[in-house]
């Protein structure tokens, strides 16, 4: 029965006009830090393909939401080759941002709308207002968009719930027709209705038109059969970066909420067994040799 669900899936991959199109999604030998901290990645390496939904997972601090913002241009990294969203540098190419088709979604309550920055969403003001501010938006997708989220365009901003302030978030997110979006943990306010019908939309945009999504969730209800692949990263580093339908212990019965917890629950006791028993011989590192090594510098422990 598996065999014959990945079969059809293949089958339907190779069908689409993009699946033969290079990556949306290319990060090459990437290291990163915040400011003069110790590093978030090293060497970190990732590619993603046009039309595919990725899932993010990993351990609150793992890296999930530093990689988006990187994606998404928010964070320069090296040069122009380590970071490239649809063959262009996500933090040089700043028409990337500006034309829509590179969207982030996140947690703050601000929208970056192309040169106009970054909006706040939280003052005296309706949604319409919001809404139907932005401009050079086709009409149709901006009315699906208002019907799919239930939004009231008489909501004002500042009176409203998290979650009403959210579904407006996701709409602005939403109205350019984007070929890549990232999406950090924004369905988290969303009630059950909106969380199904919001996935429900985003796997027709990269069924119909070949975009590409990452998000990074804790919630796992019904993204079985959302997500097409899965990266959990672990202290920065890409554990594992695969199609959904290969992943082993996916493969029988187990749902993907057991799989992830399983996958944190040995990191935390690897961290603990780490932490009891260090082993003494320390080889440099070339972020120094500081007294104290946070976790993701284990690596450097024999
Ligand atoms: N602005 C910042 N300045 C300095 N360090 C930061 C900053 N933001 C994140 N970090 C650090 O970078 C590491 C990765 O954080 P990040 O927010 O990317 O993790 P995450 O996987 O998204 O976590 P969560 O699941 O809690 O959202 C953490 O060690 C965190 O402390």
């Amino acid at each position: 029965m598996l065999q014959r669900r990945k079969k059809m899936g293949e089958e339907e991959e190779n069908e689409k006009p993009w699946s033969n199109s290079s990556s949306s999604i290319r990060v090459c030998g990437m290291q990163f830090a915040y400011d003069a901290q110790s590093p978030v990645f090293v060497d970190f390496n990732l590619n993603v393909s046009p039309g595919s939904r990725w899932l993010l997972v990993g351990a609150n601090g793992s890296g999930k939401t530093t990689l988006l913002k990187i994606l998404a241009g928010k964070h320069m990294v090296g040069g122009r080759d380590v970071v490239s969203v649809l063959n262009g540098s996500a933090f040089h190419d700043t028409q990337l941002v500006c034309s829509g088709d590179l969207a982030y979604l996140g947690a703050s309550w601000t929208k970056t709308l192309g040169s106009a920055g970054e909006i706040p969403l939280q003052g005296d003001f309706s949604a319409e207002h919001m809404i139907f501010g932005v401009e050079g938006i086709d009409p149709v997708r901006r009315e699906k968009l208002i019907e799919l989220l239930d939004i009231d365009l008489r909501w004002r901003m500042h009176k409203v719930s998290d979650g009403q302030r959210r579904r407006v978030q996701i709409c602005m997110g939403l109205l350019h027709p984007f070929q890549v979006l990232l999406l950090d943990e924004v369905t988290v306010d969303l009630d059950v209705v909106a969380r199904m019908d919001l996935l429900d939309f985003f796997k027709e945009e990269c069924d119909q038109r070949g975009a590409t999504i990452v998000y990074a969730t804790h919630i796992f209800d019904g993204l079985e059969t959302w997500a097409t692949h899965l990266a959990y990263i672990q202290d920065g580093q890409l554990r594992r970066a695969e199609k959904l339908l290969e992943i082993d212990e996916l493969k029988s019965s187990v749902n993907l909420l057991s799989v992830v917890e399983s996958w944190l629950r040995s990191e935390t006791k690897c961290e603990k067994k780490k932490l009891i028993n260090p082993t003494p011989q320390i080889q440099v590192s070339p972020f120094g040799t500081s007294p104290f090594m946070p976790s993701r510098h284990m690596a450097y422990y024999r």
